[in-house]
C-alpha cells in the first residue's frame, strides 16, 4: 500500500487521521510519517530494525523530523523502540515484536504428535482436553516448548458431547486441517460410543452393541457365558450382574470403552452444602465428572482434588462410600468434609479395624471393605457416590474387588496415575475415565508449589564399600548401594542446611531406617510401629515449629518434632502437611509411581518444597534416580543434579 499524499489518513487503515483522533499528537512529525511509510523504509533497508537517520535517509526528511515523527508511532503503540547499549536506538512494528512470542504448533500427524512453542493459555486448555502432554522443554515458561501426543485413550476420554464438537476443537488449535488424523480420531470416538450398559425395565443388566457384528465378532470374542447370560436380541445381551466389571473390562481392553448407563439406586441421601468456593479448573472437573457419572480427578498433590470431591458429594446428594488407603487419611476426609461442607458431624460414618459405622457418608479403607466378611455388607447396598482416594491403589487385587461395588457414580482420585505395569489404563476402566488439568497450569498459577528436586550423587565412603559393591551380585547390590554409609553425613548435612524446615527422610530398608535414626537421634517410623505411636508421632511433627540443632537431630524443646525417619509406611497416602523438606535417601529400585508421591508430598501451596534424592554414584542408584525424576520433569517439575564431593 502506497501514500503518495502525504496524508497518513489517506488510503491507510492502520494509521487513523489524527486530525480526528483527539488522543493523537496532533502535529507535522506524525502527519509526516504513516506506518506504511514506516514499512517502506524498512523494506528499503532491507532489516527488520531501523535507526531515526536510517529512516531520515530513506523518506528524505531530516533525522530530528524522523525522531520526532517515529516518537509519535510510538506514543500511538504502533512502534516499538529498543535501546541497544552503545548503538543507536532502533524502531520497529509492535506487530513484529507480537509475532516473536506468539505461540507456533506444529503437527506431525502421523506420530499425532503436537509441538507447540509458547502456547497460550487458550491453547494449552484446549490441547489438555484430547491430548496428554509428554514432555516440556525450557524452564522459562514464556519459551517453553510443549509435546502433546494424541493416545486413543485420550480420545476416549474427551469431555465433548460428539465428535464434531471435539474435531471443532481441534482445528481451533492445529495450523491447518489434516484429514487423516481427524479421520483417526472420529474412529475412536466411535469406538467409545459402541457399546453400552443399561438397566432393563424388568432390573436385570443389558449390554447393547451398536450393530450386530459387533455383538458377534467383539462381545462374543472377548466374552462368555460367565459374563452374558443369554442374548436377548441381536445387538442385546443379559449381563450377569457380578461380572458387571468384567464385562467393561474386557471390551475396554478389546479396544471398546462401555458407556455405564445403568440405572443403579441411591440409598439415603445427603444432604449438605459446600462452605468453600471451588476455584476455576474445579468446577470444571466436578461439572465435567457429573455429566460423565464416573471419572478420575487427577492433579497433583495439593491440587485440591479432596475438596473438588467434597463438592461432588454434595452435588450428587446421595448415600456416599469414600475408600481410603489408611486409616489415617480416613481421619483426615472426616476433618475435610467438616472443614469444607455443612455436613453434620453425626452423617459421618467410619469403618475399619477401628470403628464400624455406616452413615449417608461412610469413609471405609479399602482393606476392610475388600473383605468377605464385611464385602457382602458393601455389595448389599448401590451407593450414590464412591469415591475411590489414591485411585492407583485399586489395580492391586485386594483393592479391585471393592472396585466392583455398584454406585451410580464413581470418582476416583489420583496424583499418580501412571505405573510401571502401565495399568494406568485399568484405573480408567474401573472407576472412569481421567478428569484434570495440566499440571503446568496449576503450577502457573501458583495453585500448587511447584517443589524443586535436586538428585545428589553421593559417593562411596571408601575403596572398601565400593569394592564390595563391584563384587556383590543381584538384591545384595542394590542393597548396598542403598544403604551406602556415606548417606547418613549427606543427610546431616543436609537438614543442618536447611535448619529451620520440617524434614521427612525416606528409607527403604529397616536397617538403614534405624541407623539413620540413631545418628540423628530422631524417631523411626515403619510399618512395624503400632498405630497409636505413629498417630502421636505423626501429631506431634504437624504440630512442631520447625528449628532443629546443630546436630541435625530433634531441638532442645523435646516435644517439638521436626524431623522423622519414614519407611515405606508413610510413603503412601499419609498426610503431612508440613513437610517442607524431604530427602529420599533409598528406594531409588522403586516404581515412578513412588517418585513422585516422594516429591509430591512437600508439594504444598505454602512454604517453599525442596526434594533431595541421594543416589550413590557409580552404581544403579544413578539410573534410577534419573528415570524417576524425568518422570516428574514431564510434569514440568524443576529437577537439579549435583555431585556430592569426595
Ligand atoms: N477451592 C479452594 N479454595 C481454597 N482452598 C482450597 C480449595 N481447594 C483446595 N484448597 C486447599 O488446598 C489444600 C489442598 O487441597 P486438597 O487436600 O483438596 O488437595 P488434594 O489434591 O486432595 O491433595 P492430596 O493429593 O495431597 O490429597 C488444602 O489445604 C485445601 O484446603
Amino acid at each position: 500500500m502506497t501514500d503518495d499524499s502525504g496524508d497518513p489518513a489517506a488510503g491507510d487503515p492502520v494509521v487513523s487521521d489524527p486530525g480526528t483522533d483527539p488522543d493523537s499528537p496532533d502535529d507535522d512529525a506524525s502527519e509526516a510519517l504513516s506506518l506504511d511509510r514506516f514499512h517502506e523504509a524498512l523494506e528499503a533497508e532491507e532489516r527488520p530494525v531501523a535507526t531515526a537517520s536510517e529512516v531520515a535517509r530513506r523518506l528524505g526528511t531530516s533525522q530530528a523530523a524522523a525522531r520526532d515523527a517515529l516518537a509519535a508511532l510510538v506514543d500511538r503503540g504502533d512502534v516499538d523502540r529498543l535501546d541497544v547499549e552503545s548503538d543507536p536506538v532502533v524502531f520497529y512494528p509492535t506487530d513484529w515484536g507480537r509475532l516473536a512470542t506468539r505461540e507456533r504448533v506444529v503437527a506431525f500427524p502421523d506420530r499425532r504428535e503436537i509441538v507447540v512453542d509458547r502456547p497460550t493459555q487458550f491453547t494449552r486448555a484446549r490441547l489438555s482436553q484430547f491430548a496428554h502432554l509428554v514432555d516440556t522443554t525450557g524452564t522459562d515458561p514464556g519459551t517453553r516448548g510443549y509435546l502433546y501426543r494424541i493416545r486413543q485413550v485420550d480420545v476416549w476420554a474427551a469431555p465433548f458431547e460428539d465428535a464434531d464438537g471435539l474435531i471443532a476443537s481441534l482445528r481451533s488449535v492445529l495450523p491447518r486441517r489434516f484429514d487423516h488424523l481427524e479421520e483417526w480420531v472420529r474412529d475412536q470416538w466411535r469406538r467409545a460410543h459402541r457399546f453400552r450398559l443399561y438397566t432393563h425395565e424388568d432390573g436385570y443388566v443389558v449390554l447393547q452393541a451398536a450393530s450386530e457384528s459387533l455383538m458377534g465378532n467383539v462381545a462374543d470374542q472377548h466374552l462368555d457365558e460367565s459374563h452374558l447370560r443369554a442374548p436377548i436380541s441381536e445387538t442385546e445381551a443379559w449381563v450377569n450382574e457380578d461380572a458387571v466389571a468384567e464385562v467393561k473390562r474386557a471390551l475396554y481392553d478389546a479396544g471398546y470403552p462401555v458407556d455405564d448407563d445403568r440405572d443403579l439406586d441411591v440409598g439415603d441421601p445427603v444432604d449438605v452444602d459446600l462452605t468453600t468456593d471451588l476455584r476455576a479448573y474445579q468446577e470444571t472437573w466436578v461439572e465435567t465428572f457429573l455429566d460423565a457419572r464416573s471419572g478420575v480427578y487427577v492433579g497433583p498433590p495439593g491440587s485440591g482434588k479432596t475438596v473438588a470431591a467434597i463438592a461432588t458429594i454434595a452435588a450428587v446428594g446421595g448415600e456416599t462410600l469414600i475408600l481410603v488407603p489408611s486409616r489415617e487419611l480416613a481421619g483426615q476426609w472426616r476433618e475435610g468434609l467438616l472443614e469444607h461442607s455443612t455436613i453434620d458431624p453425626a452423617d459421618i460414618g467410619e469403618y475399619h479395624g477401628g470403628q464400624k459405622e455406616i452413615r449417608p457418608v461412610t469413609i471405609a479403607t479399602y482393606q476392610t471393605a475388600g473383605m468377605d466378611r464385611h464385602r457382602a455388607l458393601f455389595d448389599s447396598r448401590k451407593w450414590g457416590l464412591i469415591c475411590f482416594d489414591e485411585a492407583h491403589h485399586i489395580t492391586a487385587p485386594i483393592f479391585s474387588r471393592s472396585a466392583e461395588l455398584q454406585a451410580k457414580h464413581r470418582l476416583g482420585l489420583s496424583a499418580t496415575p501412571v505405573r510401571e505395569t502401565g495399568s494406568e489404563e485399568e484405573i480408567y476402566t474401573l472407576i472412569g475415565r481421567p478428569i484434570g488439568a495440566d499440571w503446568d497450569e496449576l503450577f502457573d498459577a501458583g495453585f500448587v508449589q511447584e517443589p524443586e528436586v535436586e538428585i545428589r550423587y553421593v559417593p562411596w565412603r571408601d575403596e572398601m564399600a565400593r569394592n564390595e559393591y563391584a563384587s556383590a551380585d543381584g538384591r545384595d547390590r542394590r542393597r548396598l548401594a542403598a544403604e551406602n554409609p556415606a548417606k547418613i553425613e549427606e543427610i546431616r548435612y543436609l537438614l543442618a542446611a536447611h535448619r529451620d524446615k520440617k524434614a521427612l527422610v525416606f528409607i527403604e530398608y529397616l536397617d538403614q531406617g534405624e541407623a539413620i535414626a540413631d545418628a540423628l537421634g530422631v524417631p523411626f517410623i515403619s510399618g512395624e510401629t503400632p498405630h497409636h505411636e505413629r498417630a502421636e508421632l505423626f501429631r506431634r511433627f504437624r504440630e512442631a515449629g520447625g528449628n532443629r540443632d546443630e546436630a541435625g537431630g530433634a531441638d532442645d524443646d523435646l516435644d517439638d518434632l521436626d524431623t522423622l525417619v519414614v519407611s515405606r509406611v508413610g510413603d503412601e497416602g499419609i498426610d503431612l502437611p508440613n513437610a517442607e523438606l524431604a530427602v529420599v535417601a533409598s528406594g531409588l529400585g522403586g516404581s515412578r509411581r513412588q517418585g513422585s508421591q516422594r516429591a509430591g508430598r512437600t508439594m504444598r501451596p505454602t512454604g517453599s518444597a525442596l526434594v533431595y534424592v541421594l543416589a550413590t554414584r557409580g552404581s544403579s542408584e544413578e539410573e534410577f534416580a534419573q528415570r524417576q525424576m524425568r518422570h516428574l520433569a514431564r510434569k514440568g517439575i524443576r529437577v537439579r543434579e549435583t555431585n556430592v564431593a569426595e
